[in-house]
């Protein structure tokens, strides 16, 4: 059986990246949601199997100088002037290392990179080594967004650890007046660069002189990315006749178990609000199970049935169990277990091709408020390793327990996760690698999406 190998010319998910290697230039004042849009780039692309990474300037800044003093950032401090442009080299000499011997595909610089020089200085050293940049502009004049960035983010950054937040905020309010100072917004002086330029995070964007896909691909996604407080509760069905069976695949009832789950949902959304009242939208995946689940939700909760949702397609091991298929195909069955990942059943599906058909739905999740998924096993997998940065050689084993509601809250740096049981008993379907049988009680190390 053929696997479904990633190759540096399509990286395995159908993505063409050919040989372009991307640098992504953060551009902005402080405060500006740089380093989250810079953190979820990254999070996105990984999670398609695009090697990227973030270097981020004020670390390599902090690496080599003991904490600012008030007047570091003033423009007028040459020593501090010359210890940002000592960082600012450190980063891009790393970034242009990582590109060559580790053969990276996107680079996110994150720093102000404020004025028309300091880009000029970029894209000539990224122009030499071959490599494409595509500059990132933050705009925003919006003060209530900037202070409840100031208070959300920066108060708890390295710069600041320790300190009182009062005094943190103000000093950093100090410092985006320094950066004020110089700040040269991308304009037509600089038309021969490639950039998106954001302002009022994503009221109105500009997109100049995009040059391939891929960048094309990283211009899509931040354009549909916001940054409102909302949450996503994730749940699988309840639980499923062939569940109970141990069968895999299919299109099964729910269980007299699973419509009591179904029966109790509501309730146990109703008491994820936590005393706030929260309009949701509900998607579903297509198969009965999902639907059934979803159906005692209150019906002016918009309902959307999704093909993308339903469950990793087990090809010819459809409706049988995990003994069987081990019976049946037994190379295949050790195969998945090897790489669990990248085994795409006869004709059916990998993870990885679960991941493809996901897009976009990360997409569409990116752009909305809150929604609540109501889905499978490995779908659950897949999103929640969005989420939560799982790497691919684990994501496969994660243990999505039936009958609960997970929550999950997106903030600056990480996601919250807040988990809600029924308390309605289900069969277990976590199976162990090399077992054909499926376990109780998952091994002590098994992550659990419900703890
Ligand atoms: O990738 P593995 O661990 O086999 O898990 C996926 C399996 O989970 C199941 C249950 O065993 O999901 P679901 O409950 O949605 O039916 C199977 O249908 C599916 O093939």
């Amino acid at each position: 059986m053929e696997l479904a190998r990633p190759s540096r010319k399509t990286n395995g998910v159908g993505v063409q990246v050919g040989d372009t290697q991307v640098c992504v230039v953060m551009v902005g004042l402080p405060a500006r949601g740089k380093s989250l849009i810079a953190q979820k780039a990254q999070r996105y692309l990984k999670w398609l199997s695009i090697d990227a990474r973030v270097f981020n300037v004020g670390n390599y800044r902090r690496k080599g100088a003991a904490q600012p003093t008030a007047d570091f950032f003033d423009v007028n401090n040459a020593e501090g002037e010359r210890v940002r442009r000592a960082a600012a080299e450190a980063a891009v000499n790393d970034m242009i290392k990582w590109f060559k011997h580790e053969h990276g595909i996107i680079a996110i610089l994150d720093a102000t990179n404020s004025t028309k020089s300091r880009r000029r200085w970029i894209k000539d050293r990224c122009d030499s080594e071959g490599i494409e940049t595509l500059f990132v502009e933050s705009k925003c004049d919006d003060e209530d967004l900037i202070m409840s960035n100031i208070l959300e983010v920066k108060t708890t950054s390295p710069d600041y650890k320790g300190q009182d937040p009062e005094k943190a905020a103000q000093d950093f309010r100090n410092r985006i007046r320094n950066y004020e100072k110089i700040y040269e917004t991308i304009d037509e002086s600089e038309q021969d660069l490639t950039y998106l330029k954001i302002m009022d995070v994503g009221k109105r964007c500009i997109i100049n002189a995009i040059q391939d896909y891929l960048q094309s691909r990283v211009v899509y996604y931040l354009m549909n990315l916001h940054i409102k407080r909302r949450s996503i509760w994730l749940s699988r069905h309840g639980e499923s006749m062939y569940n109970v069976t141990g069968q895999i695949g299919g299109d099964a009832d729910l269980s007299p178990r699973g419509e009591q789950y179904a029966s109790k949902l509501p309730e146990l959304v109703m008491q994820s609000f936590e005393g706030q009242e929260h309009p949701l939208t509900v998607w579903t995946s297509t198969l009965k199970r999902t639907i059934a689940t979803a159906r005692h939700l209150p019906k002016e909760w918009n309902q959307l049935q999704w093909k993308a949702l339903d469950e990793l397609d087990s090809g010819v091991c459809d409706n049988m169990t995990y003994a069987e298929i081990a019976e049946e195909y037994p190379e295949d069955f050790e195969a998945r277990d090897q790489d669990k990942y990248n085994y795409r059943y006869r004709g059916g599906e990998s993870y990885r091709d679960v991941v493809i058909r996901l897009e976009p739905i990360i997409m569409e999740l990116e752009r909305s408020e809150n929604i609540l998924i109501v889905t499978h096993q490995a779908i659950l997998r897949c999103i929640y390793a969005y989420f939560m940065k799982e790497d691919q050689e684990r994501s496969p084993w994660l243990n999505v327990p039936l009958h609960c509601l997970i929550k999950l809250t997106p903030r600056a740096y990480g996601t919250e996760k807040v988990v809600y049981k029924a308390n309605i008993d289900a069969v277990s379907t976590w199976r162990g690698k090399g077992s054909k049988a499926l376990h109780e009680d998952p091994t002590e190390e098994t992550e659990s999406l419900a703890k």
